[in-house]
């Protein structure tokens, strides 16, 4: 990255500056290769914050189908990590998990993990929970769009149509692994029961596929679409990855031998001051264990702090202080660093040691992700934004407009503090309360037209591309040495804005 024009005086944030367009022979957007080359299994530079509100286990999964990682987060006890690995683990790489309901629940029930967007479906089965979903367990496949049209408290079992919308992948033959066979196949299920409408059939807007009489998962047309532009981050055994958190207090070692065993592909070390002895102790006892994992360790926000978790064993710095939605440290301490500085600056001092940077926090428009790569790293942190989506967490909440949304709040917060602290005595409890540099309550407004988290990753990878083609890069490597970066005003930032509303 070079800096174009004026020189910076000061640390600038991603508002401060812009991309400068140069000369490019990359033909197409679709031809950039969005990987971050940073020892983790990702092939698209997003990573899902270590937030409770933010990644659980169907987010992960989702993420990582489309070639990202989710951290969860150290508040989970180790059992709780451990199952929910498990859980990602057993989840189907090339179609969506399907979210099954029993006939008995009814459409609230459901809207309260959907949300009203095309392509969103329940299946509704007898369920069984320690039994495989079979196909003859299904009895139908409900589209949110529907369900937001009926009474809420209808019977699913009441809404199912005649036929359930099934792809047996044998009918496929060979060409189950051809993204565009499997599209056409569920585009051709889908619009035969458009046509069947008449006679009872139900309006789904996804199939279950299955194969051999077992349900493995469903598909959308917008999800079959998804599988020919994605690459999945799967571990060295095909299956989908996953990152987890530990803290620096209590046998972080011991936590995080037992995470690596239960098949976790990236170790994230966390702490609010990641340059501290604190950090370092926890930090050498656990590469000691040689799990064979990325480290990732943080946060930080200059380039000693690299020098410092390098050397006690870390791969990768988690970079940012303050920058975070959620994050009040700024306001608390004064303590912090505009988050593009911080990135460009121990991005350098990481890259002369072999080591990669994610930057974490502060990203609110795709834009952000490109700037964050430009000054150097290889992936990009995302917490707040992604928990207003349908896979995170918590559940879809209304407001009194009828606006979904999902409560979010910081991990220094007093709500989080208090939650992780539940077991000591109230004594020891009130001293860690003092502290509090996070917000407690937040409501996240899903975005009507992006209300899935893969509705997101759409948008900001296809702005990264794009950012990609304007600096003549096919690969983020090329990004990192081609882009071009200007300072600007206030004014110079208003101006790129788009304008909804005359003026
Ligand atoms: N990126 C950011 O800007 C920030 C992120 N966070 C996030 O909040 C979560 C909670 O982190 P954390 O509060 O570190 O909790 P941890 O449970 O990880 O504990 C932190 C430990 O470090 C000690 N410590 C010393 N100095 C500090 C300091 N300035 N801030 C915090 N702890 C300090 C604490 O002792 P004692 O409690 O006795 O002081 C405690 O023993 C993490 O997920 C973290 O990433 C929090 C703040 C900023
Ligand atoms: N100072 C605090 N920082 C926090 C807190 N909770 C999370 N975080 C940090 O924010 C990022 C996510 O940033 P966002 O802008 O995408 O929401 C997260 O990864 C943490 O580093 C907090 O309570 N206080
Ligand atoms: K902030």
């Amino acid at each position: 990255m070079e800096f174009i024009g004026a020189q910076p005086t000061l640390d600038l944030t991603y508002s401060d500056v812009f991309l400068v367009p140069r000369r490019s022979a990359v033909q197409s957007r679709l031809a950039v290769d969005l990987a971050p080359h940073d020892g983790t299994p990702a092939t698209i530079p997003l990573v899902a914050s270590n937030m409770n509100s933010v990644t659980g286990p169907r987010l992960a999964a989702v993420l990582a189908r489309r070639g990202g990682l989710g951290v969860l987060p150290q508040d989970m006890s180790t059992d709780e990590l451990i199952s929910a690995i498990q859980w990602v683990k057993a989840q189907p790489v090339a179609f969506d998990s399907p979210i099954v309901l029993s006939p008995e629940q009814t459409a609230a029930d459901a809207l309260r993990l959907v949300p009203v967007a095309e392509g969103q479906s329940v299946v509704v089965a007898r369920v069984d929970r320690d039994a495989q979903l079979t196909q003859d367990r299904v009895l139908g496949v409900l589209a949110a769009t529907r369900l937001a049209s009926v009474p809420q408290d209808a019977k699913l079992g009441d809404l199912v149509g005649a036929k359930v919308p099934a792809l047996d992948l044998a009918s496929l033959g060979s060409q189950a692994g051809d993204p565009r066979a499997v599209f056409d196949a569920v585009h051709g299920l889908l619009e035969q029961e458009a046509a069947d409408a008449h006679h009872g059939a139900g309006h789904s807007e996804a199939v279950v596929v299955v194969s051999e009489g077992v349900v493995r998962g469903t598909l959308s047309k917008r999800s079959a679409l998804r599988t020919s532009l994605y690459r999945p981050a799967l571990d060295a055994s095909g299956r989908l990855a996953v990152a987890v958190a530990v803290g620096i207090n209590g046998d972080a070692a011991a936590k995080a031998r037992a995470l690596a065993a239960a098949g976790a592909d990236v170790l994230v070390v966390d702490t609010a001051h990641g340059h501290q002895e604190g950090m370092l102790r926890a930090l050498r006892e656990i590469s000691k264990l040689s799990l064979g994992l990325p480290i990732v360790a943080g946060n930080i926000v200059t380039a000693d702090g690299v020098h410092d978790l390098v050397d006690a064993g870390a791969s990768i710095l988690k970079v940012g202080v303050g920058p975070g939605a959620m994050c009040t440290t700024r306001m608390m301490t004064a303590v912090g660093r505009p988050q593009f500085s911080a990135v460009h600056e121990t991005a350098q001092a990481a890259r002369e040691l072999g080591a990669h940077v994610w930057a974490d926090g502060g990203v609110r428009y795709p834009r952000d992700v490109a700037l964050a790569i430009a000054a150097g790293a290889g992936s990009v942190m995302i917490g707040s934004w992604f928990a207003g989506t349908a896979e995170s967490p918590g559940e879809l909440l209304t407001d009194s407009s009828d606006k979904q949304y999902k409560e979010s709040w910081g991990m220094a917060s007093t709500k989080a503090v208090q939650g992780r602290f539940a077991q000591l005595d109230a004594y020891e409890r009130a001293r860690k309360e003092l502290f509090a540099e996070g917000i407690s309550s937040s409501k996240i407004y899903l975005d009507p037209q992006r209300p899935s988290v893969e509705d997101l990753i759409d948008m900001i990878t296809s702005g990264v591309r794009s950012s990609f083609t304007y600096a003549g890069s096919a690969t983020l490597p090329e990004f990192h040495v081609n882009a071009r970066v200007g300072l600007q005003s206030a004014a110079g930032y208003e101006e790129g804005k788009a304008l909804p509303v005359s003026w």
